[in-house]
């Protein structure tokens, strides 16, 4: 199989991650016979820094041109710490996801025994806990209208959803729900926000459809709380765009470190591949930053070709790096291995390995 694929690396700890993903990818092409071409484009801080534009639309064409894309991650201190920046890195991230778009945003939770012990949560509690997060990704407060008023004594984020933006993501989050362990959690704020009692009134028509997924519903304050107390109970969470953001790095907690999830954004146009985690910049050019986030990433961008068993060859390799100890600081701080050691790993063992079953 022949696939482009296009590279937005990014800020931080965005290159560093990505090389090493696109490392064990090019082990999965050697050993399964595919031809993955890959074309690097601006994207964030360094876009801004080249072009005045943190999306350019050249980067824009460049993924529009490619059948899918592998994105590291964006932001930078220069422009966090500058209240009057003009123009911001995660403009840039909005925008690629407005403009192709990538409306659900898949998280998937897992959780490996080996690093049990590394979450600083009660091992019996979060034992065996696997879920997945489904977070709407094109609307909401994100991408409300934003100001300043009443002589920049006022702020204000519009919330906006319709029931075309929150069917569109309910019908994958039900179809995977169907898929597992059927069960779907809504995660909102409906006794508060006019949005969320929507999301409700549009979940709880479509839960007829789907009669063999038990459906929940719960208030994002309470849900914050049970994914710490009992992570368990949930299989598949749909929530909309910032419950999702929160909740998602939340549930990274239960696996041991937010460098390790991985995530899917998936749209009308193409599909994005992108790690939960930020640009980490206090990480940046150390070579210490966890890569696995970014190689899972690849991974469900394989699932997204098709490529099932070399996807799974890839989680495999995980697997094993983690249970062998070949990680990063944040879950090895005995013995630590560098960012790319921990690719040179899973890559090696990916093109060794014979086995492709997860
Ligand atoms: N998708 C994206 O491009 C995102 C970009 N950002 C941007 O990233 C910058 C930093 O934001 P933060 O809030 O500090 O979030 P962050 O996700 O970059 O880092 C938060 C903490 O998570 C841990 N962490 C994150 N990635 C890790 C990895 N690969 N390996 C090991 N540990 C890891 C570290 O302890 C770090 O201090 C900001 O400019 C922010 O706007 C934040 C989130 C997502
Ligand atoms: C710019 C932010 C919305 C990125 C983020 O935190 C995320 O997508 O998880
Ligand atoms: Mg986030």
């Amino acid at each position: 199989m022949k696939k482009k694929i296009a590279v937005l690396s990014g800020d931080g700890i965005g290159p560093e991650v990505v090389a090493q993903a696109i490392k064990v990818l090019n082990a999965i092409a050697g050993k399964y016979n595919h031809t993955f071409e890959y074309t690097e484009a601006l994207a964030g801080a360094i876009a801004i820094d080249v072009t005045g534009n943190p999306m350019p639309d050249e980067t824009l064409k460049v993924c529009l041109e490619s059948d899918a894309i592998l994105f590291g991650a964006i932001g930078d201190p220069k422009y966090d710490n500058d209240p009057n920046a003009k123009v911001r890195p995660e403009q840039g991230l909005l925008k690629i996801r407005k403009e192709m778009g990538l409306f659900c945003n898949i998280r998937p939770v897992t959780t490996y025994d080996s690093l049990i012990d590394k979450s600083p949560l009660k091992e019996d509690r979060i034992k065996g806990a696997d879920l997945v997060v489904y977070r709407e990704l094109t609307g909401g407060i994100y991408f409300g209208e934003k100001g300043r008023k009443n002589n920049d004594t006022t702020a204000y984020d519009n919330c906006e959803y319709s029931v075309i933006e929150i069917e569109r993501i309910a019908k994958p989050a039900f179809e995977a729900a169907r898929a597992r362990r059927k069960k779907l959690t809504l995660v909102d704020k409906a006794n508060v926000l006019e949005t969320s009692r929507l999301w409700r009134d549009v979940v709880k028509k479509m839960a007829s459809e789907y009669p063999d997924v038990e459906v929940d519903y719960l208030f994002v304050d309470n849900a914050a709380m049970q994914m710490i107390v009992n992570p368990v109970q949930f299989d598949v969470i749909l929530t909309e765009n910032m419950f999702g953001d929160i909740i998602s790095d939340e549930a990274s907690v239960i696996t041991g470190s937010l460098g390790l999830l991985a995530s899917a954004s998936m749209g009308a146009k193409t599909a994005m591949f992108e790690p939960c985690h930020g640009s980490y910049p206090q990480a940046a050019g150390k070579n210490v930053a966890n890569p696995v986030a970014a190689i899972l990433s690849a991974a469900m961008m394989l699932d997204h070709f098709q490529l099932f068993d070399e996807a799974n060859c890839i989680r495999k390799a995980v697997k094993k790096s983690i249970d062998e100890g070949i990680a990063t600081v944040d879950i090895n701080n005995q013995n630590p291995k560098n960012t790319s050691t921990v690719g040179d790993y899973i890559a090696k063992f990916v093109g060794e390995s014979s086995s492709v079953t997860a």
